[in-house]
């Protein structure tokens, strides 16, 4: 099928744009690198379909990543057209990319000038029939999210492609291939984990291009005619745009102030409090008002009396509804412990995501990050890791070097719960204590830190300055916003539930077989004498081994003491990745990177808890 393809720098709106064209919903967020690979879907135009490809954004067609070289290699497999988003409120950001397109490779091209709103919002006005005189081609006028301007987008890019030559546009002109000699450079990303130069298609020591972008996003480009194509956009964006002399609004003004440490830390510091206030008491609230009442006095009397009903009592009427019945901690872990908090996580961080305000923390906390080896920029990955670590994983493809994604992969997988696991982590602490909670919390930070100094010293390579473009404080789209909350939910329950209901048969079977005793007694050493726990705690190993959340679950049906639960806490924190983590980890590093992860985290895992176990008893019994 022809292809269409969809391009423009980071964070411009091109997945709303896809999303709208071809119905599949892929995610946008905002902050850039939201898209870390490419999607395909059909779009319709006429009585014709094309086939519309939505790559990540980058600013130049020199590979920065992983992801952005995805980008540029669909430019030069030669595309029928493309679709160029322009940022309005950053035009001179995105006429970079246009204008090295327009002039090094030949393919027909339409346009769009997208965030319009939140230019007008700005001030910002722009000539839009100069800049498409300028630019030789349609430039429409568009809000992606509200689907303004997408008509007549449309019926340019049809008249467009009509009038294209019918040869595939041509892949790379003579004058980009000159370029790229030049400097030895085919715009690639190299994944080489031993070089430092590991990333950038071309080495800083040769006559080569480094980009460099500060933090308020202005790009260097050391390379003179990339220096051109910056002051050709910068000209060009200048003698097309119009800026009114009034004041910023509120909104832009909230935001400059999040990036200056004061009052940005406080607001954070507030924002970082609040949130986690409103899913630990939102969630609670929900589980304690509505869904363990519904599973205590309806769901579970229900399956119990309609079971007990046909089946003798036994083996097989035990594993449906006994202590550890399929239809008992189905509800209970899942639907009770889980779901709320998933959902009430999903709102508040979407609204995070939509409104820009996760760069802004990955620009305070970039000192910090820094100092923990990995550039703050990577504190947006850490943070959807929260959600859930696959993502995350996928997402570090954004990271400008080799090291980075590692850093960052090995830190998610040690020490950031996913907020299933963590779900289960705030109902089993909370229902102790506050300080419990806490203490989990403080170790979870302690345990990041440390994973991450150790893996700094122990991983080759090294990590770029600071790569993060702020964006627009933007109140969400309502629509949007819901409709990804859904979508994302969804997911979750698609993804998650078979899994989970795996994991909770398995604890069923072990249970009502005695193979579960014969394990406890097996395993004493370990779980008694080494980390202090009961034998049956030996459950949460093992289904741990499927997902996070199942290695504290169990943990719940065990009366433990608060120190038993910290340990427990500890240990699951620290223990393997998930059936899904450990297969993203194949795929996106390889089989000996997952393997090594694994057995990494279960040592450690093991270690740590029956350290605290041993130390806390010496100190227990010095009181
Ligand atoms: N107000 C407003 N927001 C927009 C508009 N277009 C897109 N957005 C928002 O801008 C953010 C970025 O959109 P994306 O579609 O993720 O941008 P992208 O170009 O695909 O970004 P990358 O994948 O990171 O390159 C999202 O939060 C969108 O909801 C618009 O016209 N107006
Ligand atoms: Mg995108």
């Amino acid at each position: 099928m022809t292809q269409i393809l969809l391009m423009g720098s980071p964070n411009v709106g091109k997945s709303v744009f896809f999303s709208a064209f071809t119905g599949i919903h892929v995610v946008s967020s905002n902050y850039a690198g939201t898209t870390v690979s490419y999607m395909e879907g059909k779009m319709a135009l006429g009585d014709k379909t094309y086939s519309l490809i939505d790559v990540p954004g980058t600013y130049t067609m020199n590979a920065n990543s992983e992801a952005e070289a995805i980008a540029i290699q669909f430019v030069k497999s030669g595309p029928k057209a493309i679709i160029f988003v322009l940022d309005a409120t950053n035009l001179e950001g995105s006429l970079r990319l246009a204008l090295e397109l327009k002039e090094e490779y030949n393919i027909p091209t339409v346009y769009a000038l997208n965030m319009t709103d939140v230019a007008d919002r700005k001030g910002i006005s722009i000539d839009v029939p100069l800049l498409s005189k300028k630019l030789g081609s349609p430039v429409i006028s568009t809000i992606a999210v509200k689907k303004e301007g997408f008509d007549e987008l449309k019926s340019l890019l049809e008249e467009t492609l009509q009038n294209a030559p019918e040869a595939p546009a041509a892949s790379a002109s003579a004058a980009s291939a000159a370029s790229a000699a030049s400097c030895g450079c085919s715009g690639e990303f190299h994944k080489d984990a031993d070089k430092d130069s590991n990333k950038k298609c071309c080495d800083s020591n040769d006559t080569a291009s480094t980009l460099n972008v500060s933090q308020s996003g202005e790009v260097c480009f050391d390379d003179a005619k990339s220096i051109q194509y910056w002051n050709d956009a910068k000209a060009l964006a200048r003698e097309v745009t119009q800026k009114s002399q009034a004041k910023p609004g509120r909104l832009d003004r909230l935001g400059d102030k999040m990036v200056k440490p004061w009052p940005g830390i406080p607001i954070a510091l507030l924002v970082i409090v609040l949130s986690l206030g409103i899913v630990v008491g939102t969630g609670k609230a929900l589980r304690a008002v509505l869904i363990l009442p519904l599973i205590n006095n309806y769901i579970v009397p229900f399956f119990t009396n309609l079971f007990t009903s046909f089946i003798p009592e036994g083996i097989l009427l035990n594993i449906l509804v006994g202590e550890y019945g399929i239809f008992v901690i189905s509800f209970e872990w899942i639907l009770g412990l889980v779901i709320p908090y998933v959902i009430v996580f999903q709102f508040v961080f979407t609204f995070l995501e939509d409104s820009g305000y996760l760069p802004r923390l990955s620009v305070l906390f970039d000192n910090i990050m820094r100092k923990l080896g990995v550039q703050g920029g990577s504190l947006i990955n850490i943070m959807l890791a929260f959600g859930c670590a696959v993502p995350a994983i996928i997402g570090t493809r954004s990271a400008t070097t080799y090291k980075e994604r590692l850093m960052v992969t090995t830190m998610i997988c040690f020490s950031v719960p996913c907020i299933s696991q963590l779900s289960v982590l705030i109902a089993m602490t909370s229902d102790y204590s506050f300080t419990l909670f806490a203490a989990v919390l403080v170790s979870a930070l302690v345990i990041f830190i440390s994973v991450a100094l150790l893996a700094n010293k122990v991983f080759k390579g090294k990590v770029d300055p600071l790569v993060i473009e702020v964006p627009n404080l933007l109140i969400p789209n309502r629509k949007a916003y819901f409709k990804k909350l859904w979508i994302r939910i969804k997911q979750f329950i698609w993804e998650a539930e078979g899994p989970m209901l795996l994991a909770v048969f398995i604890a069923a079977i072990f249970k009502e077989t005695g193979m579960l005793d014969l394990l406890a007694v097996w395993l004493e050493p370990l779980m008694v004498g080494w980390l202090g726990l009961p034998g049956e705690g030996v459950m949460a190993l093992i289904l741990g081994i499927v997902r996070r959340e199942m290695s504290v679950a169990p943990l719940l049906m065990l009366n433990l003491t608060a120190f038993q639960m910290y340990i427990g806490a500890i240990v699951s924190l620290l223990y393997l990745p998930c059936l899904s983590v450990f297969g993203i980890l194949a795929k996106e590093f390889n089989a000996k990177t997952a393997v090594g992860i694994v057995l990494l985290t279960t040592v450690s895992a093991l270690f740590v808890g029956g350290v605290i176990n041993h130390v806390g008893t010496f100190i227990f019994s010095l009181i």
